[in-house]
Protein backbone atom coordinates (compact mmCIF):
# COMPACT_ATOMS: atom_id res chain seq x y z
CA UNK A 1 0.00 0.00 0.00
CA UNK A 2 1.23 3.55 -0.96
CA UNK A 3 1.76 5.71 2.30
CA UNK A 4 0.22 9.07 2.39
CA UNK A 5 1.31 12.09 1.96
CA UNK A 6 1.25 15.02 4.63
CA UNK A 7 0.94 17.78 2.45
CA UNK A 8 -1.39 17.88 -0.38
CA UNK A 9 0.23 20.58 -2.13
CA UNK A 10 3.41 22.34 -1.39
CA UNK A 11 5.64 25.25 -2.53
CA UNK A 12 9.21 24.36 -3.55
CA UNK A 13 12.01 26.33 -3.53
CA UNK A 14 14.60 24.74 -5.83
CA UNK A 15 17.95 26.66 -5.20
CA UNK A 16 19.35 28.05 -8.75
CA UNK A 17 23.07 27.17 -7.48
CA UNK A 18 21.87 23.28 -6.81
CA UNK A 19 21.28 23.06 -10.75
CA UNK A 20 25.09 23.73 -11.32
CA UNK A 21 25.93 20.26 -9.74
CA UNK A 22 30.20 20.28 -9.50
CA UNK A 23 30.29 22.83 -12.77
CA UNK A 24 31.31 26.47 -11.52
CA UNK A 25 27.85 27.98 -12.99
CA UNK A 26 25.38 27.32 -15.24
CA UNK A 27 22.89 24.07 -15.48
CA UNK A 28 24.42 20.27 -15.37
CA UNK A 29 22.44 18.35 -17.68
CA UNK A 30 22.69 15.10 -15.20
CA UNK A 31 22.36 17.19 -11.77
CA UNK A 32 18.89 18.61 -12.83
CA UNK A 33 17.78 15.05 -14.17
CA UNK A 34 18.04 13.74 -10.23
CA UNK A 35 16.20 16.46 -9.33
CA UNK A 36 13.77 16.22 -11.32
CA UNK A 37 13.54 12.24 -10.66
CA UNK A 38 13.10 13.90 -6.77
CA UNK A 39 10.29 15.73 -7.69
CA UNK A 40 8.71 13.05 -9.70
CA UNK A 41 9.17 10.59 -6.56
CA UNK A 42 6.43 13.02 -4.81
CA UNK A 43 4.17 14.10 -7.93
CA UNK A 44 3.43 10.12 -8.13
CA UNK A 45 2.25 10.18 -4.67
CA UNK A 46 -0.33 12.20 -6.10
CA UNK A 47 1.01 15.95 -4.22
CA UNK A 48 0.38 19.07 -6.40
CA UNK A 49 3.73 20.69 -6.97
CA UNK A 50 4.37 24.79 -7.29
CA UNK A 51 7.97 25.52 -7.51
CA UNK A 52 9.98 29.00 -7.54
CA UNK A 53 13.48 28.60 -8.62
CA UNK A 54 15.96 30.62 -7.54
CA UNK A 55 18.62 32.41 -10.27
CA UNK A 56 21.90 31.80 -8.32
CA UNK A 57 23.47 29.34 -10.77
CA UNK A 58 23.60 31.88 -13.43
CA UNK A 59 23.30 34.94 -11.85
CA UNK A 60 26.33 34.42 -10.12
CA UNK A 61 28.22 33.77 -13.25
CA UNK A 62 27.61 37.00 -14.58
CA UNK A 63 28.07 39.19 -11.51
CA UNK A 64 31.38 40.65 -12.55
CA UNK A 65 29.58 42.30 -15.21
CA UNK A 66 26.57 43.25 -12.51
CA UNK A 67 29.08 44.90 -10.50
CA UNK A 68 28.94 48.52 -9.99
CA UNK A 69 25.54 48.46 -11.92
CA UNK A 70 22.66 49.93 -11.19
CA UNK A 71 21.02 47.91 -8.85
CA UNK A 72 17.83 47.44 -10.08
CA UNK A 73 18.96 46.56 -13.81
CA UNK A 74 21.29 44.19 -12.46
CA UNK A 75 18.26 42.74 -10.55
CA UNK A 76 15.66 42.00 -13.65
CA UNK A 77 19.04 40.33 -14.95
CA UNK A 78 18.85 37.78 -11.82
CA UNK A 79 15.18 37.57 -12.35
CA UNK A 80 15.48 36.61 -16.42
CA UNK A 81 18.10 34.00 -15.35
CA UNK A 82 14.96 32.39 -13.32
CA UNK A 83 13.24 32.42 -16.11
CA UNK A 84 16.14 30.42 -18.20
CA UNK A 85 16.15 27.76 -15.59
CA UNK A 86 12.35 27.82 -15.71
CA UNK A 87 12.62 26.46 -18.75
CA UNK A 88 15.16 23.97 -18.38
CA UNK A 89 13.27 23.22 -15.67
CA UNK A 90 10.21 21.95 -17.87
CA UNK A 91 12.45 20.75 -20.45
CA UNK A 92 14.22 18.04 -17.92
CA UNK A 93 10.52 17.54 -16.61
CA UNK A 94 8.93 16.98 -20.26
CA UNK A 95 11.77 14.55 -20.61
CA UNK A 96 10.93 12.51 -16.93
CA UNK A 97 6.89 12.45 -18.44
CA UNK A 98 5.83 15.21 -16.36
CA UNK A 99 3.50 17.61 -17.58
CA UNK A 100 4.38 21.33 -16.31
CA UNK A 101 3.19 24.75 -16.82
CA UNK A 102 5.92 27.78 -16.84
CA UNK A 103 4.11 31.42 -15.39
CA UNK A 104 6.85 34.45 -15.19
CA UNK A 105 6.17 37.87 -13.22
CA UNK A 106 7.98 39.67 -15.62
CA UNK A 107 6.00 39.55 -19.27
CA UNK A 108 7.94 37.87 -21.61
CA UNK A 109 4.94 36.48 -23.80
CA UNK A 110 6.67 34.59 -26.02
CA UNK A 111 9.06 32.79 -23.70
CA UNK A 112 6.29 32.04 -21.10
CA UNK A 113 2.89 32.35 -20.11
CA UNK A 114 2.35 35.50 -17.73
CA UNK A 115 2.02 34.80 -14.13
CA UNK A 116 -2.04 34.20 -13.32
CA UNK A 117 -2.71 32.96 -9.87
CA UNK A 118 -6.03 31.58 -10.42
CA UNK A 119 -4.87 30.03 -13.87
CA UNK A 120 -1.49 28.23 -11.85
CA UNK A 121 -4.62 27.30 -9.18
CA UNK A 122 -6.19 25.59 -11.69
CA UNK A 123 -2.91 24.01 -13.50
CA UNK A 124 -2.17 22.33 -9.52
CA UNK A 125 -5.99 21.36 -9.47
CA UNK A 126 -5.73 19.15 -12.91
CA UNK A 127 -2.30 18.45 -11.59
CA UNK A 128 0.45 19.63 -13.43
CA UNK A 129 3.63 20.95 -12.00
CA UNK A 130 3.48 25.26 -12.26
CA UNK A 131 6.99 26.13 -12.14
CA UNK A 132 7.40 30.44 -11.33
CA UNK A 133 10.02 31.93 -13.30
CA UNK A 134 11.21 35.65 -12.86
CA UNK A 135 10.24 36.01 -8.57
CA UNK A 136 8.17 38.40 -7.52
CA UNK A 137 8.57 40.42 -10.50
CA UNK A 138 10.50 43.34 -8.39
CA UNK A 139 13.89 44.33 -7.78
CA UNK A 140 15.10 44.38 -4.12
CA UNK A 141 13.38 40.69 -3.60
CA UNK A 142 14.52 37.53 -3.61
CA UNK A 143 13.38 34.03 -4.97
CA UNK A 144 12.79 32.59 -1.19
CA UNK A 145 10.31 36.12 -0.61
CA UNK A 146 9.09 34.97 -3.92
CA UNK A 147 8.25 31.48 -2.77
CA UNK A 148 6.86 32.50 0.37
CA UNK A 149 4.44 34.68 -1.43
CA UNK A 150 3.26 32.24 -4.42
CA UNK A 151 3.09 29.77 -1.25
CA UNK A 152 0.67 31.64 -0.03
CA UNK A 153 -1.38 32.93 -3.25
CA UNK A 154 -1.63 29.44 -4.04
CA UNK A 155 -2.67 28.44 0.02
CA UNK A 156 0.12 25.41 -0.17
CA UNK A 157 0.12 23.36 3.02
CA UNK A 158 3.58 24.12 3.51
CA UNK A 159 6.67 25.95 1.57
CA UNK A 160 9.45 23.47 1.08
CA UNK A 161 13.23 24.96 0.73
CA UNK A 162 14.93 22.76 -1.31
CA UNK A 163 18.98 23.67 -0.88
CA UNK A 164 22.53 22.38 -0.78
CA UNK A 165 23.14 21.73 2.80
CA UNK A 166 20.55 19.34 5.45
CA UNK A 167 18.62 21.98 6.98
CA UNK A 168 18.78 25.31 9.16
CA UNK A 169 22.22 25.21 11.33
CA UNK A 170 22.85 27.64 14.53
CA UNK A 171 25.70 28.92 11.71
CA UNK A 172 26.42 28.90 8.10
CA UNK A 173 27.72 24.96 7.51
CA UNK A 174 29.34 25.63 4.52
CA UNK A 175 31.55 28.16 6.71
CA UNK A 176 31.57 27.02 10.17
CA UNK A 177 32.06 22.96 10.81
CA UNK A 178 31.16 23.25 14.84
CA UNK A 179 28.11 24.70 13.52
CA UNK A 180 25.14 22.25 15.10
CA UNK A 181 21.74 21.43 12.69
CA UNK A 182 18.07 22.19 14.36
CA UNK A 183 15.50 19.73 14.13
CA UNK A 184 12.94 23.07 14.12
CA UNK A 185 12.92 26.31 15.02
CA UNK A 186 10.60 28.97 15.43
CA UNK A 187 10.81 31.99 13.00
CA UNK A 188 11.14 34.17 15.71
CA UNK A 189 15.01 32.57 16.64
CA UNK A 190 15.62 31.97 12.72
CA UNK A 191 15.34 35.81 12.67
CA UNK A 192 16.35 37.04 15.59
CA UNK A 193 19.60 34.94 15.36
CA UNK A 194 20.30 36.24 11.74
CA UNK A 195 20.34 32.34 10.23
CA UNK A 196 20.91 33.46 6.76
CA UNK A 197 19.56 30.17 4.61
CA UNK A 198 16.71 32.15 3.78
CA UNK A 199 16.49 35.91 4.32
CA UNK A 200 14.49 37.54 6.74
CA UNK A 201 11.81 38.49 4.24
CA UNK A 202 10.84 35.74 3.57
CA UNK A 203 10.70 34.17 7.01
CA UNK A 204 8.77 37.33 8.36
CA UNK A 205 5.75 36.70 5.67
CA UNK A 206 5.55 33.10 6.17
CA UNK A 207 5.30 33.89 10.22
CA UNK A 208 2.67 36.03 9.18
CA UNK A 209 0.83 33.93 7.51
CA UNK A 210 1.36 30.99 9.65
CA UNK A 211 3.09 28.72 6.94
CA UNK A 212 5.31 26.75 7.84
CA UNK A 213 8.81 26.32 6.06
CA UNK A 214 10.93 22.63 5.87
CA UNK A 215 14.45 23.37 4.82
CA UNK A 216 16.24 19.69 3.72
CA UNK A 217 19.08 18.51 0.86
CA UNK A 218 18.42 18.42 -2.39
CA UNK A 219 21.00 16.33 -3.17
CA UNK A 220 20.00 13.82 -0.37
CA UNK A 221 18.05 10.83 -2.33
CA UNK A 222 14.79 10.89 -1.16
CA UNK A 223 14.55 13.77 1.28
CA UNK A 224 12.06 15.65 -0.51
CA UNK A 225 10.13 12.79 -0.66
CA UNK A 226 10.37 12.07 3.14
CA UNK A 227 9.22 15.54 4.23
CA UNK A 228 6.02 15.16 2.66
CA UNK A 229 5.58 11.96 3.70
CA UNK A 230 5.95 14.10 7.46
CA UNK A 231 9.18 11.96 7.90
CA UNK A 232 11.81 13.39 10.22
CA UNK A 233 14.28 14.77 7.79
CA UNK A 234 15.86 18.64 7.55
CA UNK A 235 14.76 21.45 9.79
CA UNK A 236 11.25 23.20 10.04
CA UNK A 237 10.51 26.54 10.52
CA UNK A 238 7.76 27.43 12.55
CA UNK A 239 5.35 29.63 14.71
N1 LIG B 1 22.35 29.13 9.46
C1 LIG B 1 22.43 28.50 8.29
N2 LIG B 1 21.93 27.25 8.13
C2 LIG B 1 21.98 26.63 6.93
N3 LIG B 1 22.53 27.19 5.82
C3 LIG B 1 23.03 28.45 5.92
C4 LIG B 1 23.00 29.16 7.15
N4 LIG B 1 23.56 30.37 6.93
C5 LIG B 1 23.91 30.43 5.66
N5 LIG B 1 23.61 29.27 5.03
C6 LIG B 1 23.86 29.03 3.60
O1 LIG B 1 22.68 29.31 2.91
C7 LIG B 1 22.77 28.65 1.67
C8 LIG B 1 21.40 28.60 1.03
O2 LIG B 1 21.69 28.71 -0.28
P1 LIG B 1 20.71 28.56 -1.48
O3 LIG B 1 21.57 28.45 -2.66
O4 LIG B 1 19.68 27.54 -1.26
O5 LIG B 1 19.96 29.91 -1.41
P2 LIG B 1 19.52 30.88 -2.47
O6 LIG B 1 20.50 32.01 -2.45
O7 LIG B 1 18.12 31.19 -2.10
O8 LIG B 1 19.50 30.10 -3.86
P3 LIG B 1 20.04 30.52 -5.28
O9 LIG B 1 21.22 29.64 -5.51
O10 LIG B 1 18.97 30.20 -6.19
O11 LIG B 1 20.38 31.97 -5.26
C9 LIG B 1 23.34 27.30 2.01
O12 LIG B 1 24.07 26.76 0.95
C10 LIG B 1 24.21 27.57 3.25
O13 LIG B 1 25.59 27.49 2.96
O1 LIG C 1 11.73 38.74 -6.73
C1 LIG C 1 12.92 38.76 -7.11
C2 LIG C 1 13.68 37.58 -7.25
C3 LIG C 1 14.98 37.64 -7.69
N1 LIG C 1 15.55 38.85 -7.98
C4 LIG C 1 16.93 38.92 -8.52
O2 LIG C 1 17.31 37.68 -9.09
C5 LIG C 1 18.50 37.15 -8.46
C6 LIG C 1 18.44 35.66 -8.40
O3 LIG C 1 17.52 35.26 -7.37
P1 LIG C 1 17.98 34.38 -6.12
O4 LIG C 1 16.89 34.50 -5.12
O5 LIG C 1 19.27 34.95 -5.60
O6 LIG C 1 18.15 33.02 -6.64
C7 LIG C 1 18.56 37.88 -7.12
O7 LIG C 1 19.88 37.95 -6.63
C8 LIG C 1 18.01 39.25 -7.48
O8 LIG C 1 19.01 39.99 -8.11
C9 LIG C 1 14.82 40.01 -7.81
O9 LIG C 1 15.33 41.11 -8.05
N2 LIG C 1 13.52 39.93 -7.39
Amino acid sequence: MSQAPKYKRILLKLSGEALMGDDSYGINRATIGRIVDEVKGVVDLGVQVAIVIGGGNIFRGVAPAAAGMDRATADYMGMLATVMNALALQDAMRHAGIVSRVQSALTIQQVAEPYVRGKAIRYLEENKVVIFGAGTGNPFFTTDTAAALRGMEMSADIVLKATKVDGVYTDDPKKNPDAVRYQTVTFDEAIGRNLKVMDATAFALCRDQKMNIAVFSIFKAGALKRVVLGEDEGTLVHC
